[in-house]
């Protein structure tokens, strides 16, 4: 079983640099397949497990994919099939991004229905709306869903219920391909958002107003393969600035692009650390004390709730009351019986949690429950006393590169470790170097 080792009680000082944003590189490599002509290569791609499930699904339908040195290249010239198995959907939701270009391009698309997942039940229906609204049939059975149309989509004017990031980009890229004008209304507005259209205008496509609450589209006859550079990863930058601040660091996060974490930013302040913008992207000096505040999690450019375990790990360390209120996934809490365990006192109520600060946060034996989660675990880990041992790593490869090297980096006790299933003490090292098999 591999682990993270993490000792608590270091300061976090040094360079880390951020990579492309894993919730942009998935749209874009998945839009990339509605190019009937040419090769798009795509750069800053980040090497995460959901890189690779994306890059699977792709060629499971023919398509060539190559990847190397972050960058990823895609040639669906030739005919594609149009599924996409359960085998992968199961592993990351976003395979269903494929639905809109693969609707868009051959009339038709079949792939497993994603279902819940440990944040919440995250239905598709929004996507399915957007489709019918534009001509397309949807049937659902048999734990699939399938879209069908004869001959081209029509442009449609499509309100969506609430600006989900995944229904907004399905909906873009079905329609960059539909017969006439698309009207996205109350789109999702994340910078990710802009940088799917962004790729797709390269492309040729017609889109304007991406990152505003209307997108309009103008539909083409087809679109061509092209390059793009992935922008940063806004959670990743985030997750390091939660650590300098809570280990009372001075953290240059390289990359780091300010005007997509404005809400973030805001709420650290509030709490006492300092942020300051640089030419090169963003350093974070952690005060000595930290300030407890309040935060509601909100479709951008409100509080992302890819942010909200994290600053649970910050709020923790404050001095003073916090409610965190998610208002964006029903369950995302999943990570409070974790931080229980290394002596968090957290009450849930209802969609929030009352967090009392700051607490002596001890070593334990934490399960990733998501990837935000996971990452959570490791922030809390830096600042408790003795060792915590953080299991389920494969959600925190879904969405962070080398994270146990890069806090290595930056100064911090922490190893990735393949371990035995033997008892852990978080008391007594010497017994996990014992048990220590192979370090990676
Ligand atoms: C790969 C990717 O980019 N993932 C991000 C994306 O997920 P994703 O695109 O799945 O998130 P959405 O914005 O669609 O979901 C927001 C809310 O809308 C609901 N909903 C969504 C679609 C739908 O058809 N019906 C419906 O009810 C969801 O259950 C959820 O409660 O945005 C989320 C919200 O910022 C982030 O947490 C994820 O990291
Ligand atoms: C929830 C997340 O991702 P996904 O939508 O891929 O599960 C995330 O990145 O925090």
């Amino acid at each position: 079983m591999e682990n993270i080792i993490v000792r608590g009680g270091r300061q976090l000082n040094g360079t880390v640099k951020v990579e492309g944003a894993k919730n942009a590189v998935l749209p874009v490599i998945a839009a990339s397949i509605i190019a009937s002509e040419g090769k798009s290569t795509i750069h800053e791609v980040p090497a995460l497990a959901d890189v690779h499930t994306i890059n699977q699904v792709l060629s499971s339908m023919n398509a060539e994919v190559a990847y190397q040195n972050n960058t990823v290249t895609v040639d669906a010239t030739q005919p594609l099939l149009t599924e996409a198995p359960f085998e992968y959907v199961r592993k990351m939701r976003a395979s269903v991004l494929v639905l809109g270009p693969l609707l868009a391009r051959y009339g038709h698309a079949k792939v497993a229905l994603p279902g819940g997942c440990a944040i919440g039940s995250r239905p598709i229906d929004l996507h399915l709306k957007g489709f019918e609204a534009m001509g397309a049939d949807v049937h659902v059975g048999n734990g699939f869903v399938e879209v069908s149309t004869e001959g081209r989509l029509t442009g449609a004017k499509i309100y969506l219920d609430m600006p989900s990031v995944g229904a907004t980009e399905n909906i873009m890229m079905a329609a960059a391909l539909a017969n006439g004008k698309s009207i996205i209304e109350n789109a999702a507005k994340e910078p990710e958002i802009v940088d799917l259209a962004n790729f797709l205008n390269k492309m040729g496509a017609n889109i304007v107003g991406a990152g505003t609450e209307t997108i309009k589209i103008e539909g083409v006859e087809k679109l061509h393969g092209t390059e793009h550079t992935i922008i940063p990863d806004r959670i990743e930058a985030g997750t390091f600035m939660v650590a300098a601040a809570i280990t009372g660091g001075n953290v240059l996060i390289e990359n780091a692009e300010i005007e997509h974490i404005r809400a973030l930013v805001s709420k650290m302040e509030e709490m006492g650390v300092r942020i300051i913008e640089e030419k090169n992207g963003v350093r974070v000096i952690g005060p000595k004390s930290l300030k407890a505040t309040d935060l509601k999690t909100l479709p951008h450019p409100g509080f992302p709730t890819d942010m909200q375990s994290q600053m649970m790990a910050l709020m923790l360390y404050a001095s003073g009351t916090s409610v965190i209120t998610e208002t964006v996934f029903e369950n995302r809490f999943m990570h409070v019986e974790e931080f229980r365990r290394m002596n968090a006192k957290l009450k849930i109520e209802g969609r929030s949690v009352i967090v009392e600060g700051p607490v002596n946060l001890q070593g334990a034996e934490v399960a990733a429950t998501d990837l935000r989660a996971g990452a959570a675990l490791i922030l809390a880990g830096l600042v408790a006393e003795g060792y915590t041992r953080v299991t389920s790593l494969h959600h925190i490869d879904r969405g962070y590169v080398d994270i146990t090297e890069k806090f290595a980096q930056l100064g911090a006790d922490i190893e990735r470790v393949t371990q035995p299933e033997t008892s852990f003490v978080a008391a007594e090292p010497e017994i996990i170097i014992a048990n220590q098999v192979e370090v990676q």
